[in-house]
């Protein structure tokens, strides 16, 4: 069952285009992140399913009935959508309780149902309904942000719209709420999506993820498949970090500087553009340089892991990623396998620049 359907979105700012026909399904239930670069047209596609801002051609479509379609354009206030911001935005001159129950209806909620639907909410948000009484000048980031959600759910909306609402959170923050916000939003079936330019953010709560490049999407898919195939050059590096290096494909396989390696898509014979994630990066003991030509450059600690960039034969950089700590320092000569099958994309055509959208008819078009 679709709860969101958006069909043939246009939208122009003067004569700049920012939207380009953009189409989405979102499932009932399900978590659908946006991920694009900066600019893509993102908060726009947002803020046209919300009611904030109206499309110029296209469709959007709540849970089967046209809100935005032609001449009929509902208000944000019939739409019942939740929205929570990037700051969170809420009310200073209110105290928790009064955030949250703002948008309930005054005459039909008396006082008491308004104090039980907060600490209910609360509850849901894992905060303590103790905190009812306190300003937001009073908490955290986290649990301001915790609050806004529990606004945007008072209403009980059909749909959530997040926009990039954990990019204010340091990083260990903003895993806790992103994990208690799905949490939520699963339990209460609420249909949700998500803007944001954070590729672990899509990765890790999405249940399907739309990339968006130049004001329409480019590719859809659920998180493993988009990761495992991204369709371009752009898609592949938007979606974690990689070492892209020059090479020829000839017959399903790409002869790089570090070998001839088994491809996981389809790229034409020719000049690419080689793409290999750090995991599928090893390192080992090489005699000297000379041996084979790699020589460690940098090094960085993460705690859990440690990236290791290592200039390769020919003068490209790599960076690999080894668990816990590693052995390899700056000036070591080192041994580099790859392990797994790697991305290409033609170096000349659609799909080669990281910018590029595919052709309209490419793998990644809808
Ligand atoms: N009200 C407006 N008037 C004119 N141009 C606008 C307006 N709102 C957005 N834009 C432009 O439209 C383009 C898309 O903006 P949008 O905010 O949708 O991008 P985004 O993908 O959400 O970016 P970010 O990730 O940086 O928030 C940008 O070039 C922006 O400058």
């Amino acid at each position: 069952m679709t709860a969101l359907s958006v069909h043939g979105l246009h939208k122009r700012y003067g004569r700049v285009p920012v939207l380009n026909g953009v189409d989405l399904d979102v499932a009932r239930g399900s978590v659908t992140a946006i991920l694009g670069p900066s600019g893509c047209g993102k908060t726009t596609l947002l803020r046209i399913v919300a009611g904030f801002d109206r499309a110029d051609a296209g469709t959007v479509t709540l849970n089967g009935t046209d809100v935005s379609s032609g001449r009929t354009v509902l208000p944000p206030d019939k739409r019942a959508i939740g929205y929570v911001a990037q700051e969170g935005a809420l009310f200073p001159h209110l105290d928790v309780q009064a955030n949250i129950t703002f948008g309930l209806p005054y005459l039909t909620t008396g006082r008491r149902q308004r104090r039980d639907r907060a600490a209910a909410l609360l509850e849901l948000v894992s905060l303590d309904p103790s905190l009812a009484r306190r300003y937001p000048h009073q908490l955290s980031g986290g649990q301001q942000q915790r609050v806004a959600l529990a606004r945007a759910l008072a209403r009980k909306p059909s749909l959530i719209l997040l926009d990039e609402p954990f990019s204010s959170l340091d990083a260990a923050l903003r895993e806790a709420t992103r994990t208690a916000v799905v949490a939520t939003l699963k339990a209460e079936n609420i249909s949700t999506l998500l803007v944001t330019h954070d590729q672990a953010e899509a990765l890790s709560m999405a249940d399907h993820i739309a990339v968006m490049t130049d004001g329409r999407f480019t590719q859809t898919g659920p998180p493993q498949q988009l990761y495992a195939r991204p369709a371009t050059l752009g898609t592949a590096l938007l979606l974690g970090p990689a070492s892209t290096l020059d090479g020829t494909v000839d017959n399903g396989r790409a002869s790089c500087p570090l070998g001839a390696l088994p491809l996981t898509r389809h790229c034409p014979d020719g000049d690419a553009t080689v793409v290999i994630r750090p995991e599928q990066l090893h390192l080992s003991d090489a005699g000297t340089t000379a041996d084979t030509g790699a020589t460690v450059i940098g090094c960085e600690f993460f705690g859990a892991d440690t990236v290791v960039t290592v200039r390769i034969a020919g003068g490209a950089t790599i960076r690999a990623r080894a668990a816990g700590t590693t052995p390899y320092h700056p000036g070591r000569p080192v041994a580099v396998t790859v392990h797994g099958p790697v991305h290409a994309y033609p170096r000349q055509g659609p799909g080669s620049r990281p910018d590029d959208v595919p052709p309209a008819d490419g793998p990644g078009s809808r």
